[in-house]
């Protein structure tokens, strides 16, 4: 059982640098065993070139190394602190893409101004507040993981799977590790798109609801093949 979520993580880091979200060793995929409560992760500064299945780490929910010789992913525990906030997720994404990384630079969460958007974000993808001091200087990645929490306290997570946050990044998650790099490469095109049509219109407003909720329902809504109720 394991030994196909190790493989299927590996599969989703080396997705990407495939689709560009990440240089060099930045970035970072996990997945979940929730029967065992255990997560497969990256290992951290490892070249996505040279990753193999036996360089993954397994870590217990407390953050407990279960099994592998290097360092798991220096995001480690935001990744876990997600896990056990969101319990329908079963994989999370962080990356430094660009278009992204910009508007979570910028502070600014990107509204949904079109169907691309509606089709998988039910809503704006919102950025979270910044981090203060002390939450930087103790236990930082613990902390990047509150403040996701604290961003989606009203939001339901499977109908907004990602976030930007402010000054670091996005992070996107699904039901697996493979769904949420493909909602990672989504809000990635969202972001250039977005960036886009405020060149081209800045004062534009949000799309209207009744064009959201015939877009993000009938892909996700109940019986949908996705599922995401
Ligand atoms: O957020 C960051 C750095 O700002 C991380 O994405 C690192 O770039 C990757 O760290 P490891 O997963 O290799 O520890």
């Amino acid at each position: 059982m394991l030994e196909a979520l190790k493989h299927a993580v590996l599969e989703a880091n080396l997705a990407l640098p495939k689709h560009k979200l990440v240089t060099f060793t930045w970035g970072n995929v996990s997945g979940i065993d929730r029967q065992q409560g255990l997560v497969v992760i990256k290992p951290s500064g490892v070249p996505y070139d040279d990753m193999q299945v036996e360089h993954l780490v397994i870590v217990d929910l407390d953050g407990n190394q279960i099994e592998g010789t290097l360092r798991p992913s220096s995001d480690t525990p935001t990744h876990l602190v997600l896990y056990k906030a969101f319990a329908e997720i079963g994989g999370i994404v962080h990356t430094h893409s660009h278009w992204c990384t910009s508007w979570a630079q910028a502070g600014r969460g990107i509204p949904a101004l079109g169907t691309t958007h509606a089709d998988y974000f039910y809503g704006e993808i919102p950025c979270t507040r910044k981090m203060r001091a002390e939450e930087i200087q103790t236990a930082y990645e613990k902390n990047t993981g509150h403040v996701i929490v604290e961003t989606f306290r009203e939001k339901n997570p499977l109908h907004i799977p990602g976030v930007l946050v402010m000054n670091h990044g996005p992070f996107a998650w699904g039901t697996d590790a493979d769904n949420a790099v493909h909602n990672a490469v989504v809000m990635e095109e969202i972001a250039k798109i977005a960036y886009r049509t405020f060149a081209l219109a800045p004062g534009i407003s949000a799309m209207d609801q009744v064009l959201l909720d015939k877009h993000f329902l009938r892909k996700h809504g109940a019986n949908a093949y996705y599922g995401q109720g």
